[in-house]
């Protein structure tokens, strides 16, 4: 299902399946192209993970053209909702690249969902969750959100959706609502938004998941891996 919404004259949505959307890059070239064409991917050599294509943020945070774009994106769709989130919260690492901002923006408080052991105070754990490569533990503050609150969980990347699914545990063992959970690139060949969906017979079926680009829009042409057989993964800078 494709189906397309302007919700006013910069933003325009498709939505891929039901509660699935994302930015429509035909009526929106300039904003997807922007974006998309900031991501590079490194290959398992150059990677920190064994994944075919490892994408890169810093091509986004070092680019303020493109971390505006990225910003205005979710910070003008929650502007204009009639029914408003009350917190972002942002998962451990790369989602605290956007989230704080995006609050900010909005009034709203930011709340870190933190992987386990950095976090203080009394905590809620998501309990174990697996990635696209590796399995990890997030923990939020116990009383950083409650029944009262309607949430977007936002991050950098969906992949399996495993990271994404630990924080709507979270969100559901404290009572709170997800508003949405919005991520910047989809790897929709891993059916993370599916797996949302499809989450304890239908749990989260009717949160909406909100992503930018996605590996075909950034496209192979990305790839930055150095050329040449001898390329160390780190060198020294020379004096
Ligand atoms: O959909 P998934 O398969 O769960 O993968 C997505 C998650 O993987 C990455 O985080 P990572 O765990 O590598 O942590 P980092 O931000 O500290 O690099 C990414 O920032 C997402 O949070
Ligand atoms: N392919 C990928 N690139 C960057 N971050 C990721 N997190 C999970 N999968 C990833």
């Amino acid at each position: 299902m494709t189906t397309t919404t302007a919700t006013n004259e910069s933003v325009v949505i498709k939505t891929l399946a039901p509660n699935h959307f994302c930015l429509d890059q035909n009526l929106n070239p300039r904003v997807v192209h922007t974006i998309a064409k900031s991501l590079p991917w490194y290959g398992p050599k150059f990677s920190p993970h064994k994944v075919p294509n490892f994408y890169d943020v810093s091509g986004i945070t070092e680019n303020p053209e493109a971390f505006k774009l990225v910003v205005d994106t979710f910070a003008e769709r929650y502007e204009r909702m009639k029914e408003k989130p009350t917190k972002i919260a942002g998962f451990d690492a790369r989602g605290f690249l956007f989230g704080p901002t995006i609050a900010m923006r909005l009034g709203i408080p930011f709340v870190m969902i933190r992987k386990a052991g950095k976090l203080p105070g009394v905590l809620v754990s998501s309990g174990e969750y697996v990635t696209e490569y590796s399995t990890d533990e997030t923990v939020m503050r116990f009383g950083a959100i409650d029944a009262s609150d309607r949430v977007v969980l936002i991050d950098d990347l969906i992949a399996t959706g495993g990271t994404a699914l630990a924080g709507f545990e979270l969100c559901h063992q404290l009572g709170a609502t997800v508003h949405e959970f919005a991520a910047m690139i989809e790897l929709p060949f891993l059916d993370g938004v599916k797996k949302i969906h499809e989450y304890k017979d239908g749990l989260f079926k009717d949160v909406p998941c909100f992503t930018v680009v996605d590996c075909l829009t950034i496209g192979e042409d990305m790839g930055r891996d150095p050329i040449g057989e001898d390329v160390p993964r780190v060198v020294k800078a020379e004096e």
